[in-house]
């Protein structure tokens, strides 16, 4: 049994930044992380064009700026190093392997209690501490949907999380479901590589590409979120006119507001949008059901697949093993 004043669940960005941070106030943590490294998410479940969408800015973690040198738009790589370094420069020793199978406050003690099990012993261990973090983020399981016939699929279908690169896909019929930052740059990925590419969007999406979101991260120093989502909306439109006609629909609420509110993130544009408009990548509505390598939608279009990539976003784990909750 190991005891500290905080302890912190997940070894991703927030989770080093909050060890750094205490390090810092020289307050003992520790860091317990169920995978075999940390940010792992960016090491080993994203795909390789990947690049921050938010300017570098206001991606820095504490205490360690990018260099100036650095690119506006960090690529995976880039980050992942960053993400080393300041691992090794803060002073951070996260514990892989241990996944966190219960934590809950004991009155009587005023702490937590954390029970994690030691993925590579096979052991159990506990760890007591008067804080929890917890860090393990909203992207922890991929979500993929229950449709009729997926299990009978004749071709593969892979959450995006195992997606890299569309090289083994060049003139196979793909079809990605999901038209959140990961399915649209995935389709244009596709597209690129030669696949013929379908997209199913089967709810209103704010696209905007980074230089507008970058003008409404700044003007959101100073301008009211109400304010700076009529501008960016506007922008937006100016950009792209009304893409309602190529199945695109927006929703009602602004997109810095959904961000705050909800957590959903407006949809980058990174190109798939010009190939969408030319009819290079297809939008489709929901999938009904599959038979054989026969895909079904709700507009009664049925097609041929080789692959399906599921880019239907993440479930968080924390209720798996959060026992009380005082948030
Ligand atoms: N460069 C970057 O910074 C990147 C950042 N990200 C971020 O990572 C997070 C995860 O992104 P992502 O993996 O795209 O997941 P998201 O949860 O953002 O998107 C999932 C998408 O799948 C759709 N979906 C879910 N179930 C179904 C279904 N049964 N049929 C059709 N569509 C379905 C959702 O639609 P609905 O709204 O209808 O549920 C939504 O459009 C986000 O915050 C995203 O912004 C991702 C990629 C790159
Ligand atoms: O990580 C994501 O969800 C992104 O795609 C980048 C992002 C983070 N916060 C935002 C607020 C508005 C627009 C995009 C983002």
């Amino acid at each position: 049994m190991e005891e500290v004043q905080v302890i912190i669940v997940g070894a991703g960005p927030a989770g080093l930044a909050t060890s750094a941070c205490l390090n810092h106030l020289k307050i003992s943590n520790v860091v317990l992380e169920r995978e075999d490294c940390y940010a792992s998410l960016w090491k080993k479940r994203s795909y390789d064009r990947l690049k921050l969408h938010l300017a570098k800015e206001f991606c820095e973690l504490p205490y360690m700026p990018f260099p100036p040198n650095a690119p506006t738009y960090i690529p995976k790589d880039m980050f992942v190093q960053y993400l080393d370094t300041y691992v090794s420069q803060l002073g951070i020793n996260p514990k892989c392997n241990q996944n966190v199978k219960s934590a809950f406050y004991e009155v009587d003690i005023n702490k937590w209690r954390v029970t994690v099990e030691n993925t590579l012993l096979g052991a159990q261990e506990e760890y007591l501490g008067k804080f929890l973090v917890v860090a393990s983020g909203e992207n922890s399981v991929g979500y993929v949907p229950e449709v009729q016939g997926l299990d009978e699929f004749k071709g593969e279908a892979i959450h995006s999380s195992k997606y890299e690169n569309g090289k083994k896909y060049g003139g196979k019929n793909v079809l990605v479901v999901g038209s959140g930052n990961s399915g649209m740059e995935i389709a244009y990925d596709l597209s690129n590589s030669g696949a013929n590419t379908s997209i199913v969007i089967r709810s209103p999406v704010h696209v905007l590409n980074k230089e507008i979101v970058h003008f409404g991260m700044v003007s959101l120093k100073f301008l009211p979120l109400n304010i700076v989502d009529k501008a960016v909306v506007l922008l937006g439109k100016l950009k792209y006119g009304d893409l309602t006609k190529c199945g695109i629909r927006k929703p009602n609420e602004g997109p810095f507001y959904l961000k705050a509110a909800k957590g959903r993130a407006p949809t980058i544009d990174v190109g798939s949008i010009n190939k969408i408009k030319t009819g290079e990548i297809k939008v489709l509505p929901s999938i009904t059901s599959i038979d054989g390598d026969l895909i079904r939608f709700q507009n009664g279009n049925v097609d041929s697949y080789n692959a399906i990539i599921f880019a239907t976003g993440y479930k968080s784990s924390v209720l798996n093993w959060l026992q009380v909750c005082y948030i």
